[in-house]
């Protein structure tokens, strides 16, 4: 018994002691697995954080960069990829997570821009990956295009948009948008001694415009009253739904498109509403142009003339390519003009002098009139182009707030950048326009400021290199309506300016909105002030 004691008693003891070294063991092991992360992490930040020093940006396992990006999007996103490519001396390479869609090369240097747009063109085309994200909604449209399909309707288009016909129904669309309907809505602001928000009144005017362009249609978005229009509404809410793909791990928004699911389901709905204007408009147009009157006939939108021709096999292009190709012109010319007339207005508000230089402009030229009538003043295609300091004022308040902030391109071939960047197939390259604005190695130490006269000799307007200033793009792709959108910009901004002065709200928060063209975020409220008031 006392020995079975003994032998248990012992056996005890040495139970506990193998259960203390096994614990033992395990705490040590623990510790030692905790001073292996520890040291791990250490390693880790060091040669993050000496990356950062050399590529602008720590980069961090598996989520690369983005925590800097996330920093940085709490504040000004645009401001701070200016900031980060300065310090890069042009050019900057994004490290995203491994899960994202967010590698990138981000460019500002005009060497680097006249390589992509121009001297190696077709080695830097929109890409697959734009064209997946962005097919539902711009389906084959001359913006999501390239190759043959971009070509075709860009030589069509272009050659529509030098044409004497569209381009009188543009100015004539414009005059009647301005006099019947954009001057009594202020009218009425003015009367009502109210805030409004100009950013909204000009973008409802130029979604008609754009939609007389391209469809020959009004949607009547700019009326007393300001009423919301499904057509408008279904194109903003798709533009935005859409725009968050670039966001979004293509598996993710590929896997919530076939589940019908939150901002997909919203995207589906909106193209379908798109697509219903855009069919019945389609339909309505092939029955006037069957029907033979002379009257339809001789409409200069550009759907009638795509309409009138047949594609490479003869045939009449199918309503769908119709489709795409007027959404994809409305989506041009939406809201680009609009949103640079509402940062236009702003910086009228900071720089008294400027306005006063531009009132000044008109009334010269509104002096020069003979024997003309006492009815209400509107201005004449001539008197628009002889505005050449309201011409400078425009450009250099795009080349502060461009209204395409950011564009895209993806490489075919491996490649070297005039600056020695390397750049892999495959590779998307973004050109941050906002960011070549505000770069003294570019526009010299008054690079902030906001100073027309930089765009004048001895009082005339001078060109400049659309690689440095690429507000309109550059090279083979240009944009097709500049000349239309100057014109249209200076005509509302000269028949506004000529009548009342705009005072923005006091206090009234302006910063920018993250998205693909570069809205007020909080919109522009203002007032008016007739000029005829004492
Ligand atoms: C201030 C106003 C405007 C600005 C700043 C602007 C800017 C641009 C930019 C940056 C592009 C290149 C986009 C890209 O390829 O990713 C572009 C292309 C284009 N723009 Fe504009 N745009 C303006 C107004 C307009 C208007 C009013 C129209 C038509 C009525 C228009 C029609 C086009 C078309 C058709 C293209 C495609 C050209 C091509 O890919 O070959 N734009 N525009």
């Amino acid at each position: 018994m006392n020995s079975g004691n003994q032998t248990a008693l012992f056996s005890y003891s040495s139970n506990a002691s193998t259960t203390a070294n096994v614990e033992m063991a395990r705490i040590l092991t623990e510790i030692q697995v905790l001073e292996l992360l520890f040291a791990i992490s250490i390693f880790v930040t060091i040669h993050s954080l000496r990356q950062g020093r050399v590529r602008g940006l720590a980069v961090w396992p598996v989520v690369g960069m983005l925590p800097s990006l996330l920093l940085g999007l709490r504040k000004d996103m645009y401001e701070w990829i200016t900031g980060m490519i300065d310090r890069q001396g042009g050019t900057f390479i994004f490290c995203g997570p491994w899960f994202t869609n967010l590698h990138c090369v981000i460019t500002a240097d005009p060497r680097n821009l006249e390589h992509i747009l121009k001297t190696k063109f077709s080695n830097y085309p929109k890409g697959e990956y734009f064209r997946d994200t962005l097919r539902d909604l711009l389906g084959d449209g001359i913006f999501n295009a390239d190759d043959e399909t971009w070509r075709g309707q860009r030589k069509t288009a272009s050659l529509e948009f030098h044409s004497s016909a569209f381009r009188s129904m543009t100015v004539q669309s414009l005059l009647e948008l301005v006099h019947s309907r954009l001057l009594p809505v202020l009218a009425e602001a003015h009367e009502h001694r109210k805030p409004f928000d100009l950013q909204d009144v000009l973008l409802r005017l130029t979604f008609d415009n754009v939609c007389m362009i391209a469809f020959g249609t009004d949607p009547g978005c700019l009326r007393p009253g300001l009423p919301e229009i499904p057509f408008a509404k279904a194109f903003e809410n798709a533009t935005e739904a859409a725009t968050i793909r670039f966001l979004t791990p293509t598996s993710i928004w590929k896997a919530f498109r076939y589940l019908d699911f939150g901002i997909e389901r919203c995207l589906r709905q909106s193209i379908y509403r798109v697509d219903e204007f855009a069919y019945e408009v389609i339909r309505r147009r092939k029955k006037e142009l069957a029907s033979g009157e002379p009257e339809k006939a001789t409409r200069s939108d550009i759907l009638t003339s795509f309409t009138k021709l047949s594609d490479e096999t003869g045939n009449p292009y199918s309503d769908k390519f119709l489709r795409d190709i007027c959404v994809n012109f409305i989506l041009a010319g939406r809201d680009t003009s609009s949103v640079a007339l509402a940062w236009f207005f702003w910086l009228l508000s900071q720089h008294q002098e400027v306005e006063d230089r531009i009132l000044k402009e008109l009334r010269e030229i509104i002096a020069e009139r003979e024997g003309e009538g006492e009815g209400e003043l509107v201005f004449k295609p001539e008197e628009v182009k002889k505005m050449e300091y309201l011409h400078a004022a425009l450009r250099e308040s795009l080349r502060l707030y461009p209204s395409v902030p950011v564009d895209h391109k993806e490489v075919v071939e491996d490649d070297v950048f005039p600056d020695g960047t390397v750049v892999k197939k495959g590779t998307k390259v973004l050109y941050a326009v906002y960011a070549m604005g505000r770069l003294e190695s570019i526009w010299g130490k008054d690079c902030r400021d906001y100073k027309p006269e930089r765009w004048l000799r001895n009082g005339r307007l001078v060109s400049e290199s659309a690689y440095k200033f690429p507000a309109f793009n550059g090279g083979l792709r240009l944009c097709l309506g500049r000349d239309f959108a100057y014109y249209q910009m200076k005509f509302v901004a000269a028949s506004i300016l000529h009548r009342y002065r705009v005072e923005v709200a006091a206090d009234h928060p302006v910063e920018p909105k993250i998205a693909l063209t570069l809205y007020m975020k909080h919109g522009l409220l203002v007032t008016l002030r007739r000029r005829d008031e004492a």
